[in-house]
C-alpha cells in the first residue's frame, strides 16, 4: 500500500502519444496515479491504448505529450531499468537458446539476478532446462519470458497480455505466482488483460482505458461498493435519471443496469452487489451502448451520464 511518502508505481500526468507526427493519439490527456505494492488489471476493448501505455511505462517508447514516471524514475533511465521488468507481448527470446542458456543470459545482462527464482517459474511449468526455446509452445515461451521478468527481481512488473496462449490451469498458476510474488516480495504489478474472470480474485487496482483515456482509475473494492446492479420493470427507467448509468440493456420488459448511484435508489428495484467482472464488463460496453442517455465519459476517476 502507498504511504504519503512513498513513490507511486506509476504516474501520469497529462500523457499522451502519437505513433506518426500526424497521426491519430493513441494516448490523449491521460492523468492517473497507480500505488505501490498493488496488482493492477490494464483493461481495455481493442486498440484502447494498453501496449502503449506498458511501452511508455516500460521505457521503449517516449511520451509525445506530457510525463509518465514510474517509482518516481523516468522510464527508460538506468534507475528505471534496474527496477522495473517489462513483458511485452512479442516475448523477445532467442530461439536457438535452451531454456537454461536464456536464464544464463539473464544472470549476465541483470545486474540484480535471483537466478533460484528464475528457475522456480520454469521448473513449476515441468519445462526442461535443455529444451530450445524456439520448441516451445507460446503458453511456454511466456512462462520462460516470465521466469526472466521474475529473476530480475523488479519492485515494478509490467505485463502485457501474459495470460493470452495459457490454458485455464496455467493461468490460474501463473496468476498464483504473480499473487505470491506481490505478497511476498511487494511487486507492483500492472497486467493488460481481456481474461476478466482471471482478473476478479487477484487484482486490487483498475485501470481502464477508453480509445486514449483514462476512464477508471481506482481501487478495486472501492469500485466494488460504488456500482449497483439493478433490475426492474422497464417502466421506471427515469427513476435511474438521478444516478450514473454506465450500461443498461433491455430483454422484453426487464431492465437490468449497471449504476453508480448517487443517492437512494427510488422505485422497485432488484439491486445487488456486482463482481469486479460485472463492473469491467460494463463499462467496457457503455461506450458500445447506444442507448439514449448511456454515455462515455472521459477522464480518469469520473463518472458517466446520468440515465436519460
Ligand atoms: N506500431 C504502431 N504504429 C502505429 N499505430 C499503432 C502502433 N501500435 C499501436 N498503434 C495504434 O495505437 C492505438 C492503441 O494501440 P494499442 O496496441 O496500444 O492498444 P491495445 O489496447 O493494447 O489493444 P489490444 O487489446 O488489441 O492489444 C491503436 O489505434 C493502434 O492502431
Amino acid at each position: 500500500m502507498t504511504g504519503p511518502d512513498e513513490p507511486a508505481a506509476l504516474h501520469a500526468t497529462d500523457l499522451g502519444f502519437r505513433y506518426r507526427a500526424r497521426g491519430d493519439r493513441a494516448l490523449r490527456d491521460c492523468g492517473f496515479t497507480v500505488p505501490r505494492g498493488r496488482i493492477t488489471a490494464l483493461v481495455g476493448r481493442n486498440g484502447a491504448g494498453k501496449s502503449t501505455l506498458l511501452h511508455l511505462a516500460g521505457g521503449l517508447l517516449r511520451p509525445t505529450h506530457g510525463e509518465i514516471r514510474v517509482l518516481d524514475t523516468t522510464p527508460g533511465t538506468a534507475a528505471a531499468r534496474t527496477r522495473v521488468a517489462l513483458l511485452t507481448q512479442d516475448r523477445p527470446l532467442y530461439p536457438r537458446f535452451t531454456v537454461a542458456d536464456t536464464l544464463r543470459m539473464g544472470g549476465k545482462l541483470n545486474s540484480v539476478w535471483d537466478h533460484p527464482a528464475a528457475e522456480r517459474v520454469v521448473r513449476e511449468g515441468g519445462i526442461a532446462p535443455t529444451a530450445r526455446v524456439g520448441e516451445l509452445s507460446p503458453g511456454q515461451r511466456t512462462r520462460v519470458a516470465l521466469a526472466l521478468a521474475l529473476g530480475k527481481r523488479p519492485e515494478l512488473l509490467l505485463l502485457d497480455e501474459p495470460l493470452a496462449d495459457l490454458d485455464p490451469v496455467v493461468r490460474g498458476e501463473i496468476m498464483a505466482t504473480l499473487m505470491t510474488e506481490a505478497a511476498e516480495r511487494e511487486v507492483s504489478i500492472v497486467l493488460s488483460s481481456h481474461v476478466l474472470p482471471d482478473l476478479e480474485q487477484t487484482c486490487d487496482w483498475v485501470l481502464l482505458l477508453r480509445a486514449g483515456r483514462v476512464e477508471l482509475s481506482e481501487d478495486a473494492d472501492a469500485l466494488r461498493e460504488s456500482h449497483t446492479l439493478v433490475s426492474g420493470h422497464v417502466d421506471q427507467t427515469s427513476a435511474l435519471r438521478e444516478h450514473t448509468v454506465v450500461h443498461r440493456r433491455t430483454q422484453g420488459r426487464q431492465l437490468t443496469a449497471l449504476v453508480r448511484p448517487r443517492g437512494p435508489l427510488r422505485g422497485d428495484w432488484h439491486a445487488e452487489r456486482p463482481g469486479l467482472e460485472e463492473i469491467l464488463l460494463g463499462h467496457l460496453r457503455s461506450g458500445a451502448d447506444s442507448s439514449p442517455g448511456v454515455g462515455s465519459a472521459p477522464g480518469a476517476d469520473s463518472t458517466k451520464e446520468a440515465a436519460a
